[in-house]
């Protein structure tokens, strides 16, 4: 990992990294900010200096009487320093407009590159790298209020024509005394990015303790969220739950607090160093005015000067939230590049019809990111296209890992995964995964219409009405759907009015009449993990009945506890810490009288004893 950036360096990267985002929201309204900004900051300026000229000509003008030159040029300045007080309200106006809007936008920028960046890996391996999650946790944030960008850009807004206008009053001294002048020039920038280095510092701890957040808010919403509900009440979990959340906030909290102070060297040393100046400034315009070294119209200019010098807030909120919300912005960036160099471009093309030979796992290792130990090790199974795979197995035995890795959700730590000989980690991974219908172990029951959640199998058929009642049948759910409020158009959560929710049964089997929509679109490889954990004995065995028509001629494979699924397959393997121990048919795994015939007489005679019960 690269070194942590100095502070003050990362206070500036971030700001500049703000900056020169402006241009690609919008090159118009950023040169339109530039300009607002410096007339912001000229306009005042202007007022200020023809207000001095102004006082210095009134006792001219008084006595050389109207319509004197003397009189004319006292009317040009008040009327110049009219102008440039109304223009820099105008200009004022328009530059908080500009700035309000350009901010809503970088906003929008920064979630879109979120959300592009987190979806762009073909895997999911991203989505359990802590790393990665602690930086989309502070991305996510950008909605949270004193980190969000948009704060950045008001802080900008309201800071850059201050600066510029204390720059400009710190030129006006210079007239006045050069060093005076040049000491105020200095000490501006020097006290800006101190004050900003030290915003930075703040700001971090919010971030620091990012992964321990994420515990907190898990807990957080495992209390506020519909799924768990039912297992926190059974257990009586919500006291410990509140109790243990309470604590957590609490201590990172007081952690944060205890970081939230602004470094006490810092503020003695801009105080003192204003006060200083301050105090120099004002004795050396006094003895001037004393002693006659400067007109009485002149130490009116720099009085003022002085005190425009003070409308700069180097250290309040606006200041505060330049930085802040500056923070998030490199890292989602950086989160964006990071997802974007991961993915390598294909090399090589499946034919429209493969697989039509065999899939082949040749000497696959696999361990999950982060984990010392592989849950797939010198893996070698070769799949027969147009055949049917069982694989079996204790759990933990690595069945899900194995078919994760077919479907390219992760990447083979050692060996090749080939289909019709070519490595899939060449191919597209999308061209891929048109080829394959999965349904997993820990399906989604997305909160959304019947029609949705089985067109999710092929989405660009969703309107094929014709081709969901195709895929709904052999699961037996039509009659179901059609006693739906809505339909197919019913909305599956009882969250929202007018939807319902179903029993795990029902759910498992729209969750397979997704599986065979995919299917009925082109997919010719069936992957289905645990399809029948929720359903009754005689309905998996009518089930299995229609699919086993259905998915004639497909590659299927499917992973079982239940064995009267898993004998109807042309083949089965028994898989154990991540290698296949048996290998055969039916009668063939019975006939060796290992694992798998002991287990499935074990469950034969189990069955055998509840069948009455079940079949009732
Ligand atoms: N996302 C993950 N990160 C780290 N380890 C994981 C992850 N998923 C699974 N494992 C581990 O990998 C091993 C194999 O898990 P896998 O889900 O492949 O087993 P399985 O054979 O399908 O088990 P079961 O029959 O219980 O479903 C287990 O030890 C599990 O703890």
């Amino acid at each position: 990992m690269a070194p942590p950036l100095n502070p003050r360096f990362e206070a500036a990267r971030a700001i500049l990294t703000v900056v020169r985002l402006l241009p690609r929201i919008s090159r118009p309204r950023t040169a339109l900010f530039t300009a607002t900004t410096v007339l912001t900051a000229a306009l005042p300026l202007a007022m200020t200096i023809a207000t001095g000229l102004l006082i210095g000509a009134v006792p001219a003008a008084a006595a050389a009487g109207t319509g004197s030159p003397e009189a004319r040029t006292a009317y040009l300045l008040l009327a110049a320093g009219a102008a440039a007080l109304l223009l820099g309200r105008l200009a004022s106006h328009l530059h908080n407009a500009v700035a309000a809007n350009l901010g809503r936008d970088l906003e929008l920028l920064l979630q879109d590159r979120l959300l592009a960046a987190v979806a762009r890996p073909v895997g999911i391996s991203h989505l359990e790298d802590d790393e990665v999650l602690a930086l989309l946790r502070i991305a996510r944030q950008l909605g949270a209020d004193f980190i969000r960008p948009e704060r950045a850009i008001r802080g900008l807004a309201a800071i850059a024509p201050e600066f510029l206008a204390a720059a400009g009053a710190s030129v006006v001294l210079c007239f006045f005394n050069l060093w005076i002048g040049l000491a105020w020039l200095l000490a501006w920038p020097a006290i800006f990015i101190a004050m900003q280095a030290d915003y930075t510092r703040v700001g971090k701890t919010a971030y620091l303790r990012s992964t321990e957040m994420r515990e907190t808010e898990y807990l957080r919403d495992l209390a506020i969220t519909a799924e768990p509900a039912k297992e926190i009440r059974v257990w009586g979990l919500m006291g410990w739950l509140l109790d243990r959340y309470d604590r957590q906030w609490t201590d990172r909290m007081e952690y944060s607090a205890r970081h939230q102070r602004l470094s006490p060297r810092t503020a003695v040393g801009v105080i003192a160093t204003l006060l200083a100046l301050t105090t120099a400034t004002a004795l050396a315009l006094a003895d001037a005015g004393l002693t006659g070294a400067v007109t009485f119209a002149a130490l009116a200019v720099y009085l003022v000067a002085l005190t425009t010098m003070f409308s700069f807030s180097a250290f309040d909120d606006t200041a505060a939230f330049l930085s802040l919300g500056s923070l998030p912005v490199p890292k989602v960036l950086a989160l964006d590049d990071r997802l974007t160099g991961a993915e390598t471009a294909p090399t090589a093309e499946l034919p429209a019809a493969a697989p039509e030979h065999a899939i082949r796992f040749e000497h696959v290792d696999f361990a999950y990111p982060g984990a010392d130990r592989p849950v797939i090790e010198g893996l070698d199974l070769e799949i027969e296209a147009g055949t049917s795979l069982a694989i079996v197995g204790h759990n933990g035995a690595g069945k899900t890992s194995l078919v994760k890795l077919l479907a390219g959700l992760y990447e083979p730590t050692g060996g090749r995964i080939t289909a019709d000989g070519t490595d899939l980690a060449d191919v597209d991974p999308a061209a891929w995964r048109t080829r394959l219908s999965a349904l997993f172990q820990d399906f989604t029951r997305y909160q959304l219409t019947v029609r949705d959640n089985i067109a999710f199998g092929a989405p660009h058929l969703a309107a094929d009405t014709d081709l969901i009642w195709k895929a709904c049948e052999p699961m037996g759910i039509r009659a179901l759907i059609e006693s739906l409020p809505k339909g197919l158009e019913t909305v599956l959560s009882s969250e929202y009015g007018g939807g319902t929710d179903l029993s795990g049964g029902q759910w498992q089997r729209i969750a397979l009449a997704r599986a065979l929509f995919a299917v009925q679109a082109g997919a010719k490889v069936l992957i289905l993990d645990e399809p029948a954990a929720a359903l009754d004995v005689r309905a998996e065995a009518e089930l299995y009945e229609q699919f086993l028509d259905i998915t004639a001629g497909l590659t299927t494979i499917v992973i079982s506890h239940r064995f009267s699924t898993v004998r109807r397959a042309d083949r089965i393997v028994v898989l154990d810490g991540g290698r296949v121990v048996e290998d055969g048919s039916h009668p063939e795994l019975m006939a060796l009288g290992g694992r798998y015939a002991e287990a499935f007489t074990l469950q034969a005679n189990r069955l055998a004893r509840t069948a009455p019960l079940e079949s009732e």
